[in-house]
């Protein structure tokens, strides 16, 4: 199947669209009579390209091609997948769609980016109505995972799974809402809370920067993580979810908002609200302001990552997904030729593992290649499986070499060799290259534990065979430069 995304409108939304389906190898053609479209998606795109390849372990696909077309029918005709994201104007969007009527492909997918339309308004009056579903996303759209997809009886089953399989292939989660509402689920929440904030700055309780900080510092980064749910489930304390409402229910009925209208845009509202927000971020430009959310969301989804949570364990299963085309396997059956070095990890240096001297820093070198230890265990044998049954190994002693520097965006590629195996005892050998630059090499004595004793002990039988089959097949290779190496200063 081939991949080709038509970017019907390429602002805010539609920018990052493409790039995030154009870093998960899609091609990417791009619909804008903005003659500054262009400039826009690619002001967007660096700074899709220096956060989103880094997000997770594994490296992306080789990126797809990006190109713009003139016409609307040239953008579409043999597109798998068409994003509409022009402004929400429900009269705009109805005349996109019935001139994607002409020329889309009937097998296409028409998924739209609408804020608050229902589907059923989008499908209105078209003949391939079938094809359009609501697929909502949020900014930016190359780092966050949720898209709404909001069907109706008009879309067959297969327009929603082939919906929910693209969108889940670009490592996103689609939320099948299968009952449609203005502004689907999510933008109701945030509409709730923007009235609000809007409310308490007209009313002079709070400036824009104090709401900020309410949010920021509190509520804000636990919904991140659990939603709302199961985090006052977890306020109810150990009675949970029935203490909870049992003591917060009755605030409800006060309630504690009182403004549940909206405050009238009058231009004093929005200068008073404008001139708080200048006064509060004014002194950054809109793309320094994008990098610093960037820089902080990686952050804090790779923190969920190695919790395997939320965000985290979605981008997890991404790149496991995405394993086979990096070239990385997770069985010695399935390596190809024995005699040589395997190739335990490519992926992308990510933002978070860069320092003050610009490169990555030293400790994210150990962390590399403790993760292609894992995958190394992993391939013996040693996989979660065999940990949970009472095995697993512990390292002993380790020695990296820092030889070159490499930058947060640039690939990386660890290959291990198994310099002796038998026994408890594992001894690794891992070398980091960008390219065919060695960048650092690692090397590892680790000993198998029994993990209830807290004592050496030996692996299974079919581990130390597949590790003695490693360490065989690689003895033949010349022994690496700097094996066995000691700092060696003067004494
Ligand atoms: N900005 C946001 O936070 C979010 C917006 N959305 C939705 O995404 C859609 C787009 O919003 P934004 O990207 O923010 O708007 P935007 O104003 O940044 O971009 C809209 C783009 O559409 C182009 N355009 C206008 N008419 C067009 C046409 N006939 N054909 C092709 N392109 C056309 C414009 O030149 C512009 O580049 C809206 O439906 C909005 O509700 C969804 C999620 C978040
Ligand atoms: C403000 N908004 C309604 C356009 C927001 C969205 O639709 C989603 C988002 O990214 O917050």
């Amino acid at each position: 199947m081939s991949k080709i995304a038509a970017i019907i409108g390429g602002g805010v939304i539609g920018g990052g669209w493409a790039a995030r389906f154009l870093l998960n190898g899609w091609d990417v053609r791009v619909f804008d009579p903005d003659p500054e479209a262009e400039r826009k998606i690619g002001e967007v795109l660096d700074n899709a390209r220096r956060s989103l390849p880094g997000l997770g372990n594994v490296a992306l696909p080789d990126e797809g091609r990006l190109s713009f077309h003139a016409e609307l029918a040239e953008a579409v005709s043999g597109a798998d997948w068409i994003q509409e994201s022009v402004p929400e104007r429900l009269d705009l969007k109805q005349k996109v769609y019935a001139e994607l009527e002409k020329y889309c492909d009937a097998d296409a997918v028409i998924g739209s980016s609408t804020s608050g339309f229902k589907p059923s308004e989008l499908q209105k009056g078209r003949g391939n109505g079938g094809q359009i579903v609501v697929a909502h996303p949020f900014n930016p759209v190359y780092l966050l995972p949720l898209a709404e997809v909001v069907t109706t009886a008009a879309n067959s089953q297969q327009v929603i799974a082939r919906a929910k399989e693209v969108i889940s292939s670009i490592g996103m989660y689609p939320l099948h809402l299968k009952n449609e509402i203005d502004a689907h689920v999510a933008d109701r929440f945030l509409e709730a809370v923007w009235r609000e904030a809007l409310w308490l700055v007209k009313d002079g309780i709070a400036t824009t920067e104090e709401i900020d900080n309410a949010i920021r510092y509190g509520f804000g980064i636990r919904w991140a993580q659990m939603g709302l749910f199961d985090t006052y489930r977890v306020a109810g304390g150990e009675a949970g979810m029935k203490h909870f409402m049992a003591q917060f229910g009755p605030c409800l009925t006060s309630p504690w908002t009182k403004l549940m209208d909206v405050p009238e845009f009058t231009d004093e509202l929005v200068d008073l609200i404008a001139g708080q927000s200048d006064a509060q971020s004014g002194h950054m430009s809109i793309r320094e302001m994008e990098r610093i959310r960037d820089d902080n969301l990686v952050g804090m989804m790779r923190a969920l990552g190695a919790n395997d949570w939320g965000t985290g364990a979605l981008q997890n299963a991404h790149d496991k997904s995405l394993e086979g085309e990096a070239g990385l396997v997770s069985s010695i059956d399935d390596i190809a030729d024995l005699s040589q070095p395997v190739l335990t990890q490519s992926r992308v240096v990510p933002l978070d593992w860069t320092d003050y001297n610009g490169h990555m820093t030293e400790s994210r070198y150990l962390d590399a290649f403790a993760q292609s230890t894992d995958r190394l265990m992993a391939i013996i044998g040693c996989d979660a499986e065999y940990i949970a049954s009472g095995g697993s190994y512990f390292t002993a002693e380790t020695h990296i070499r820092h030889i070159d520097e490499v930058h947060a965006g640039h690939p990386i590629q660890i290959k291990t060799r198994v310099i002796m195996g038998a026994g408890k005892k594992m001894h690794l050998w891992h070398e980091m290259y960008e390219g065919d630059r060695l960048l650092a090499t690692g090397e590892h004595m680790l000993l198998h534990v029994d993990l209830k004793t807290r004592r050496s002990a030996p692996p299974a039988a079919h581990i130390e065979a597949n590790l003695v089959k490693l360490a065989a097949a690689h003895a033949a290779l010349a022994a690496p430069d700097g094996l066995g190496r000691a700092i060696g200063a003067p004494r």
